[in-house]
């Protein structure tokens, strides 16, 4: 039978992996929180090719029953899209949130539900230059695990999991997922904050008196991941935020992009959440002037233009 996703957030990663599912083969429905007259026509463009691609589309609420779920909105819109769509899940339906950030993990853990629930990361960037057209500036690896901390379900992927694998270049199935989120969170907690302050690109980080920021950035949020226990995290962290400033240095961060475009950022979904949430579970005492310093900068320049609830 014919795998069928259902993708909430078709803007710039959704629409990409919403491509890649229907040139597989699986059937695609968009959900969106705008009105819809049924269809949308999606382009992507990647250098190599252009397509455009017409999606049913429903508007969240009115999806029936969903089998196979994306999300891939910003990170503080999780929450709200799978309550809003928990109803249509069937028993046993695969949600998968690929999102930076991690403030929506203990709301979905600790809602009660039969669905199983993965988690994925990407290192491909798009971007839209219209709300339809998006652009696959780079090509990256995707991983995807299970959020249970059962083993067999850690190490099986869910239905509708192996065909959106199949269906993305270098996609791989992770027996750790976590790991690799709070990786990807302690790298988003050293770039995006920084560059989005002093408005860089993620090389600006590697040069002059931001290079000293960077490392004291870097180390702060090691001390974290280490008094939380993640040592891993907390080993690599200066290596590879390096080496991703490095590769990444002609690029704007996601958070820079956001400040720049006067949106609400995913600043209290990694920094916020990183201070907020994390650095009080950890077992002794860290403390963090420079990262302290720059979320509250951050906040005070985000403040005109975001709405968020009081942290
Ligand atoms: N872009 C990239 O290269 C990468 C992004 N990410 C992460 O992926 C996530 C998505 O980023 P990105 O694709 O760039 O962001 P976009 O803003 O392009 O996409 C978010 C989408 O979510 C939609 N949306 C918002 N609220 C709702 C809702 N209530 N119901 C349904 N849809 C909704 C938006 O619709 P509308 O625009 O109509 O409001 C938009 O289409 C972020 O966490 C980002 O950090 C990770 C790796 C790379
Ligand atoms: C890794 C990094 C910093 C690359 O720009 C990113 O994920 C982002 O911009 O959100």
């Amino acid at each position: 039978m014919t795998v069928h996703w259902h993708v909430a957030g078709a803007g710039a990663i959704g629409g990409y992996f919403a491509h890649q599912l229907r040139r597989y083969g699986c059937d695609v429905t968009l959900l969106t929180h705008r009105p819809s007259d049924g269809t949308r026509a999606l382009t992507l463009e990647t250098g190599e090719n252009i397509e455009t691609l017409l999606f049913p589309e429903c508007p969240i609420g009115q999806s029936g029953r969903i089998d196979h779920l994306l999300i891939t909105t910003k990170a503080f819109q999780v929450t709200e899209v799978f309550d809003a769509l928990v109803s249509a899940l069937a028993p046993d339906a695969t949600v998968l949130i690929m999102v930076n950030g991690l403030s929506w993990l203990q709301s979905i853990e600790t809602t009660r539900h039969p669905v199983q629930v993965c988690a994925g990361t990407t290192t491909t960037g798009c971007y839209r230059s219209n709300r339809d057209h998006i652009h696959r500036a780079g090509l990256g690896a995707t991983q995807v695990g299970h959020l249970s901390a059962h083993k067999a379900m850690m190490e099986k992927p869910p239905p509708g999991i192996a065909e959106l694998l199949r269906s993305t270049p270098d996609s791989y199935w992770s027996t750790d997922i976590r790991s690799i989120l709070f990786n990807k969170l302690a790298i988003n907690c050293a770039i995006n904050p920084l560059t989005a302050l002093y408005n860089v690109n993620n090389g600006g980080l590697l040069e002059g008196s931001l290079n000293d920021e960077f490392h004291s950035v870097i180390e702060e949020t090691r001390t974290i991941f280490s008094a939380l226990g993640y040592t891993g995290v907390a080993t690599d962290l200066g290596q590879k935020a390096i080496t991703v400033a490095r590769q990444t240095a002609a690029n704007t961060s996601s958070m820079c992009a956001d400040f720049n475009a006067r949106r609400r950022s995913e600043l209290e979904d990694i920094l916020g959440y990183l201070l907020d949430t994390l650095k009080p579970e950890a077992a002794s005492e860290v403390d963090t002037p420079h990262l302290d310093q720059l979320l509250f900068a951050l906040r005070e320049k985000e403040a005109p233009y975001a709405k968020r609830p009081t942290p």
